[in-house]
C-alpha cells in the first residue's frame, strides 16, 4: 500500500535523507527512532508533502504521491494528517474551532473565515472530542488546556480530516510521563480500531516497543533497521543511536510506565 523507494533529501551537500526504502503492506504502527538529527522529520514531512524530495519516489495504494499537484496534492495532505510535538493549534481560538480546522481542504476561505460550519461537521468534531475523552472542553480555548489535552485536540483535528494514514512526529515529546502514555494510548486504539496506519517519530526506544507493531531505525539520514520490536534488541539500539559500549537505554527511555492506580475518569479515553 506505501511503498518508499530511495527517497532522499540533501541540504545543500548534506543528505538529510538517504535513499530511504520501506514497503507497508498494510495499516500497522510504525515507530521511526534515531538519534536527533539522524532525518526522522525529514521524512515525515517528505511524505506529507511538506518538504521537497530531493529524489526517489513514494507511491501509496498505486499512486505517485510525490508526482501529485494542485488539489490533488492538497487531499494527500488530507489523507495522511500529521500531528507535531507542538500541537500547532491556533492558541486563542476554541476547541471545537481547532478541530473544524481539519476539514479546511473542503470549505471555501469565506465560510472558513466567519466560521460557518455545516451542522454535521460540528457534530462529528464533538464525538471524535469525546472518543478522545476531552469532549468537556470543546468551549474552552486551546491555550487554556495541558499540554496532553492539546495533543488529543491536535489529534482529533487530524481525524477530522478522515486520513488513511496519521503522521506523528515526536507527539510525546512535550509531555510527561502520564500524558505521554494517554496520547499513545490514543494512537494506538486509532489504529486499532480504525485501521489507520500510524508513522510516527519517537525519541524514546520503550515507547516504540511497548506501542509500535514495526520499529525502523535511521541513523544520519539512513535506514540501518528496519524489524519487530522483539528484534530491536540493546546491540541494535547502540547502532541505531551510534553509541559506544557505555550506551544506557535509560538516556532514551520516557519511563513510560503503566500507572499502578486507575487514571482518574476525566484522563481516561472515552
Ligand atoms: N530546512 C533545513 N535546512 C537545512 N538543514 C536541515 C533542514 N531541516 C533539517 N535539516 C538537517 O537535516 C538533518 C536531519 O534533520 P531532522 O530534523 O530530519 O532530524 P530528526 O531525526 O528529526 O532530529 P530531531 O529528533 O532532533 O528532530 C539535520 O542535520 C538537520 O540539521
Amino acid at each position: 500500500m506505501l511503498h518508499i523507494n530511495a527517497l532522499t533529501k540533501r541540504f545543500g551537500d548534506k543528505a538529510a535523507v538517504d535513499a530511504a526504502s520501506f514497503q507497508v503492506d498494510k495499516p500497522m504502527m510504525i515507530g521511526i527512532i534515531g538519534a536527533s538529527g539522524a532525518g526522522k522529520s525529514t521524512l515525515l514531512r517528505m511524505l506529507n508533502r511538506l518538504t521537497p524530495a530531493s529524489e526517489g519516489s513514494v507511491e501509496f495504494e498505486g499512486r505517485d504521491v510525490l508526482g501529485l499537484k494542485g488539489r490533488d496534492k492538497r487531499n494527500w495532505q488530507s489523507q495522511c494528517a500529521m500531528i507535531f510535538q507542538q500541537f500547532n493549534l491556533v492558541p486563542r481560538m476554541d476547541v471545537v474551532a481547532n478541530v473544524l480546522h481539519g476539514t479546511l481542504n473542503r470549505h471555501s476561505t469565506v465560510r472558513t473565515l466567519f466560521n460557518l460550519y455545516p451542522e454535521a461537521d460540528i457534530h462529528r468534531a464533538i464525538d471524535i472530542l469525546e472518543r478522545l475523552g476531552i469532549a468537556e472542553n470543546a468551549a474552552k480555548r486551546a491555550e487554556a488546556l495541558s499540554g496532553g489535552q492539546q495533543q488529543r485536540v491536535a489529534i482529533a483535528r487530524a481525524l477530522m480530516q478522515d486520513p488513511k494514514i496519521i503522521l506523528a512526529d515526536e507527539p510525546i515529546a512535550s509531555l510527561d510521563p502520564m500524558n505521554a502514555v494517554i496520547v499513545m494510548d490514543a494512537l494506538r486504539r486509532i489504529h486499532e480500531e480504525d485501521g489507520r496506519m500510524v508513522i510516527a517519530n519517537l525519541h524514546t526506544l520503550d515507547t516504540a516497543r511497548r506501542y509500535c507493531d514495526r520499529v525502523i531505525g535511521m541513523r544520519q539520514g539512513r535506514i540501518v533497521f528496519d524489524g519487530t520490536p522483539d528484534q530491536l534488541t540493546t546491540g541494535v539500539a547502540r547502532d541505531i543511536y551510534g553509541a559506544g559500549a557505555d550506551f544506557s537505554e535509560e538516556a532514551t527511555s520516557t519511563a513510560i510506565e503503566q500507572p499502578q492506580k486507575p487514571l482518574p475518569e476525566s484522563l481516561q479515553l472515552a
